[in-house]
């Protein structure tokens, strides 16, 4: 509306805006980079970008994240709309794209209450037939890639029908129909277990007449479950391996922690020996400062005015927090872009700063109402696969190797372009 764009062009905004694409040009392929150089110059707490049609606030100091995920979190907790999304996730009907309101609640409260509360790993207890795990790999890359919040039906949703993104995500979904159907066909015919064996399908079997969920709807939260519960993890630990492989002071001092922890002669690092790895936890925060595998987190989209660092804000404003940015902001971290897993531990600079969504320099949860719901469950799978492979194993680049290559590819989960090659000893 014509009021909107009036409170838009108030806002600071980069120039070079083209007619049709806005800023898109200028956001590349690594966009959390190019906002947060974009920011520095044009508007370090917010600013306007145009993606395209779709006016976008993007956020990068951890003052105005407050404002905009706590002060503000209740107008900015809900989700723009994604055609994408409509496809794969049957309508949006998945957690982290459902608009804010009454199914989204429902959703986040199974979530919490029967599937991330209990101890229940996700692919742990698929069918490992021949070929499926690498087709789950497959699938949830080219996933990350379609939702990766750059794509153009995004941003000119009058394209949409016409679009690649959608067509692919049309096939993509056929794919995902007929491995989830096929997986809770065979669930639902199961006969009655106990209560330690379930998964996660047959969690949500078991509610889904309690809560009125259709088949369509548990595909959706399986989705979510794969794409948030496998890759940001997996994420996660392949850059807290490349910093190790980088930092050998780092890791020397992980091995020490780690083999004095547990008790001599125990196969595996369980999750009893966590607790005192101060150090392990330590590594985990500064991988995930970072390195956040969710850069720019999920897009929030607002729903009432509200005013933000002094500038109005409409109803209906897309907005980004560059958690990537906030987390390398040398003006709040003391050398900001070393690997120095000390600064979290007892005593140091940032001894009480923890990632549950209290600190806005450290984002790569989030915070507020779309804090994601599986920060416990993520913690407790990191700590116990790195631990392990430190535990049983040291670690070596290959002969002749030149060195761990961090260059990035950006999907709805940034990572690492090039596979992590280490050989293993035996301890
Ligand atoms: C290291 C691992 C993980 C990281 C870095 C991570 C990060 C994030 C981030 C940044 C968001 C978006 C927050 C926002 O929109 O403001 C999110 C949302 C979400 N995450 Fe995670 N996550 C991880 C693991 C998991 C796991 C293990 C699960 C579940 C099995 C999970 C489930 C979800 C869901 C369902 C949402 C959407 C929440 C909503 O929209 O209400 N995540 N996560």
């Amino acid at each position: 509306s014509s009021r909107a764009e009036k409170l838009y062009s108030k806002l600071p905004s980069p120039p070079f805006k083209l007619p049709l694409i806005g800023h898109l040009h200028l956001v590349g392929s690594l966009p959390h980079v190019a906002l947060r150089d974009l920011a520095t110059k044009h508007g370090p707490d917010v600013m306007l970008i145009r993606l395209g049609v779709v006016p976008t606030l993007v956020v990068s100091s951890p003052r105005a994240a407050k404002a905009v995920l706590r002060t503000y979190d209740h107008l900015f907790a809900s989700r723009p709309h994604s055609p994408v999304g409509d496809i794969l996730f049957s309508g949006s009907t998945n957690i982290a794209f459902a608009p804010y309101g009454d199914y989204w609640r429902q959703l986040r409260k199974i979530v919490t209450t029967h599937l991330l509360s209990a101890r229940k790993a996700v692919l742990g207890r698929l069918p490992r037939e021949a070929g499926r795990n690498k087709m789950f790999r497959e699938l949830l890359e080219i996933n990350s890639k379609l939702l990766g919040g750059f794509i153009l039906t995004d941003f000119f949703p009058s394209l949409a029908r016409l679009d690649m993104a959608s067509g692919k995500a049309v096939k993509q979904k056929k794919i995902w129909d007929d491995l989830l159907d096929d997986l809770i066909d065979k669930h639902a015919s199961k006969t009655v277990m106990d209560e330690d064996e379930q998964d996660f399908i047959d969690v949500l079997l078991s509610v889904q007449q309690d809560y009125g969920l259709t088949k369509d709807n548990i595909k959706a939260i399986l989705m979510d479950m794969f794409e948030a519960g496998t890759d940001t993890t997996y994420v996660s630990l392949d850059y807290a391996m490349a910093e190790l492989m980088r930092n050998p002071r780092a890791m020397t001092k992980l091995q020490a922690e780690v083999r004095s922890c547990v008790t001599k002669g125990k196969e595996m690092v369980t999750e009893e020996d966590l607790a005192s790895m101060s150090y392990l936890k330590a590594v985990m925060k500064e991988a995930m400062r970072l390195h956040p595998s969710g850069a720019l987190l999920i897009p929030h989209l607002s729903v009432a005015d509200c005013e933000v660092e002094g500038y109005a804000i409409p109803s209906g404003t897309r907005l980004m927090v560059n958690a990537w940015a906030l987390g390398r902001d040398p003006t709040c971290w003391e050398n900001a872009e070393e690997f120095m897993p000390e600064r979290f531990l007892e005593g140091a600079m940032d001894a009480a700063c923890d990632f549950q969504g209290n600190d806005f320099r450290f984002l790569p949860f989030g915070s507020g109402r779309r804090i994601c719901p599986g920060i416990t469950f993520a913690a407790v799978t990191f700590e116990i696969i790195l631990a392990n492979l430190i535990y049983h194993f040291n670690w070596e680049l290959p002969e002749g190797s030149p060195g761990v290559d961090m260059t990035e590819e950006y999907g709805i989960d940034v990572h690492r372009k090039v596979k992590l090659l280490l050989v293993p000893r035996m301890v």
